[in-house]
């Protein structure tokens, strides 16, 4: 059997992604980690496997490198936003569809002093957490992606997908930049609301949270060039998070890591450099894929919208919302170059950690997971020790927040508002929402796989 694919890179993040809307498509977990090989197969560190849906304009189906179905892959999701609209799926204005769009459906003011009522009934894919549930409108004329960062250029350039964990909307717009070889275009993907009661709080310097897959985030003081990320992140992944496992992110502040900058260029040389070696077999297999209707090259016909990523080219400070991350992906078992979802767990953490942190809150459960793994178990999130940074939190109510975030591969930036919701049952929760994901999907070639 010949499987057509087509190959793209988020940040250094890169996928096999496959067609499958007409459902011919039958692979097997073993297939999948042969195709995603480095040495063996065509190599990537997941496969995106499109499929048709009936509540949103395609279905993503993430499986890692390990051939498994995995989680939200973030990267994975603007990566597949990015082949969809080459391959051209677009926005179907259906009701039914319409109906899916809004993750939550009932009433929402920035007041913070609603009462709530969910509406699973009406949202296919709501799926209620433990315990009470906080629910949101998201505005249906907007879908949620728009903020002060602008609008979408054009509605046929945003797409609903059905991923792991419900449906979510992502878009492409343009940079506002020219003149680099580098793609024109940013995709952007929007996430589920993270409340703050979810975090799980180690310590000073280590959180868990989950926003469609599993992440820790450990802040380090030392010089995250010089860390063992592999070693150190299958420790937490196998011992702190047993065989379901976790995603361990390592972060520093941009400024502490003085080679990255270095290391980036390199890494985004060997992008190009594969890219361009792959171009004699784009051209070979171009019959086999289907008609492309939409490529990063049309990024330059979008018009002008607001700037999402200004950073890159200019040279980026070392201010306070800039970090660089490592993550130990589980699932492909290694350091990757980016992690989207791990970008967006480390964003929330960091303001987290702030408000703790001016908040002076005093850990007595200390623990350091990365020296003391086993013993983290037993240290739950202390919640009377963090409600004041719960309160702390609310200073910056409803204002964008921003992290930009260098990872070995590239660059991504994490947009969300901290927004406070009155629980059904009893006081006041604090919700992380209107998150979005943003950076680079790059086509890199077509191929056919033969099994
Ligand atoms: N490895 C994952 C999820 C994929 C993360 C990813 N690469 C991203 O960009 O978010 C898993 O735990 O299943």
């Amino acid at each position: 059997m010949e499987i057509p694919f087509s190959k793209y890179q988020g940040a250094g993040n890169d996928f096999v992604a496959i067609d499958n809307r007409e459902d011919k498509i039958r692979l097997d977990d073993d297939q999948r980690k042969k195709m995603c090989d480095r040495h063996f197969g065509i190599g990537a560190d997941g496969l995106l496997e499109i499929r048709s849906s009936d509540v949103a304009d395609f279905k993503l189906v993430y499986y890692n490198a390990d051939g498994r179905e995995g989680s939200l892959c973030g990267n994975g999701s603007r990566c597949a936003v990015a082949f969809a609209l080459r391959i051209g799926i677009r926005h179907k204005n259906t009701s039914s569809q319409d109906r899916a769009i809004p993750e939550y459906q009932s009433l929402s003011t920035d007041q913070g002093n609603n009462s709530f009522e969910t509406s699973s009934k009406e949202s296919p894919n709501f799926q209620p957490s433990a315990g009470p549930n906080i629910v949101k409108i998201k505005n249906r004329a907007t879908n949620g992606l728009e903020n002060s960062d602008g609008k979408l250029e054009s509605e046929n350039l945003k797409l609903s997908f059905l991923a792991a964990d419900g449906t979510h909307i992502g878009g492409v717009k343009k940079r506002n930049w020219t003149g680099s070889s580098r793609s024109s275009c940013v995709y952007i993907v929007d996430m589920k609301d993270i409340r703050f009661d979810q975090i799980k709080i180690y310590d000073a310097d280590n959180m868990y949270m989950d926003n469609g897959s599993p992440h820790h985030i450990a802040f380090l003081s030392s010089h995250i060039e010089d860390i063992d990320v592999v070693n150190n992140g299958r420790k937490l992944r196998y011992e702190l998070y047993g065989e379901g496992g976790c995603n361990i992110n390592f972060v520093a502040k941009y400024g502490q890591c003085v080679n990255s900058r270095g290391k980036q260029n390199i890494i985004n040389q060997q992008i190009k450099d594969n890219a361009e070696n792959l171009g004699l077999l784009i051209k070979e297999t171009s019959e086999t894929i289907p008609i492309s209707v939409f490529s990063d090259d049309d990024c330059t016909n979008l018009g002008q919208v607001t700037e999402l990523f200004n950073g890159i080219e200019k040279g980026m400070s070392a201010d306070d919302s800039h970090l660089f991350v490592r993550t130990y992906e589980r699932g492909v078992e290694n350091e990757t170059l980016a992690c989207g979802t791990g970008c967006v767990a480390v964003a929330i953490a960091d303001y987290v950690r702030r408000a703790a942190q001016e908040n002076h809150v005093n850990y007595t459960d200390n623990c350091n997971p990365t020296n003391t793994s086993k013993a983290c178990e037993l240290n739950s999130h202390s919640y009377s020790q963090l409600k004041n940074t719960e309160e702390r939190l609310s200073r910056n109510k409803n204002q964008l927040q921003e992290r930009r975030i260098t990872m070995p591969g590239g660059d991504l930036k994490v947009t969300f508002r901290v927004n406070y919701f009155k629980k059904a049952v009893c006081n006041q929760a604090t919700v992380f929402t209107d998150i979005t994901l943003s950076g680079p999907a790059q086509f890199v070639f077509d191929g056919v796989y033969t099994i």
